[in-house]
């Protein structure tokens, strides 16, 4: 497995070793000795999600706040996203900045997302089924979010804003400057 740095600490991009031969292909999508010798730490991960997503959607920016923080391992099984992960941890070097790459059903590239941080990703193939692990359970009244299209954090989703589509708690999401005046 391959692990590479991203320009925000403790957020890395995961490469798992992949088999091919005349069937197709094998890879082990979670090991977790590897895995913690990979990212150099240990992760008790405790909920697996998954979602499928048409095309234009987008899901996000999440975190959980307080002692219900999570951190993820997130990958596509099938179809392609734009992955977007904003460093929320104010004592960061990176603070309010974002990292972003396109994880597909294809290349198999995984991201490990620190507590303290945001996630979201925009839908870019006709569907994607979309799979993460958390090291916190769901707790509803501790999620929080920001708004995709924040005019302090700068991200550029690469994708036509006319077409994207949000659901309703994801419109309603507030600005940075609001969660961090
Ligand atoms: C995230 C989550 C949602 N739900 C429920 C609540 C709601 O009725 C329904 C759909 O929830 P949401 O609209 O929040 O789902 P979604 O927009 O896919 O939320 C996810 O977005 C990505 C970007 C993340 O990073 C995740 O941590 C998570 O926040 O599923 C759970 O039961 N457990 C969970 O862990």
């Amino acid at each position: 497995m391959n692990c590479i740095s991203t320009n925000l600490k403790d957020c890395f991009v995961l490469e798992p070793q992949v088999f091919e031969d005349e069937r197709g292909l094998f890879f082990e999508s979670y090991n977790q000795s590897k895995f913690e010798e990979a990212i150099g730490k240990q992760v008790n991960f405790l909920q697996d999600n998954q979602s499928i997503s048409k095309k234009g959607v987008l899901r996000g920016l999440h975190f959980q706040k307080g002692k219900f923080a999570q951190s993820k391992l997130v990958r596509v099984v099938q179809g392609e996203v734009l992955d977007v992960v904003v460093d929320l941890r104010e004592k960061s070097e990176t603070f309010g900045q974002h990292f972003k790459l396109n994880l597909s059903g294809k290349n198999n590239k995984m991201i490990f997302i620190p507590k303290g941080m945001a996630h979201g990703f925009v839908t870019l193939s006709e569907e994607a089924l979309f799979t993460y692990k958390c090291d916190e359970y769901y707790h509803k009244a501790s999620e929080n979010g920001i708004i995709y299209n924040d005019e302090t954090l700068q991200i550029d989703w690469g994708y036509p804003v006319k077409d994207i589509i949000l659901s309703q708690k994801d419109e309603e999401l507030p600005k940075f400057k609001e969660l961090f005046p």
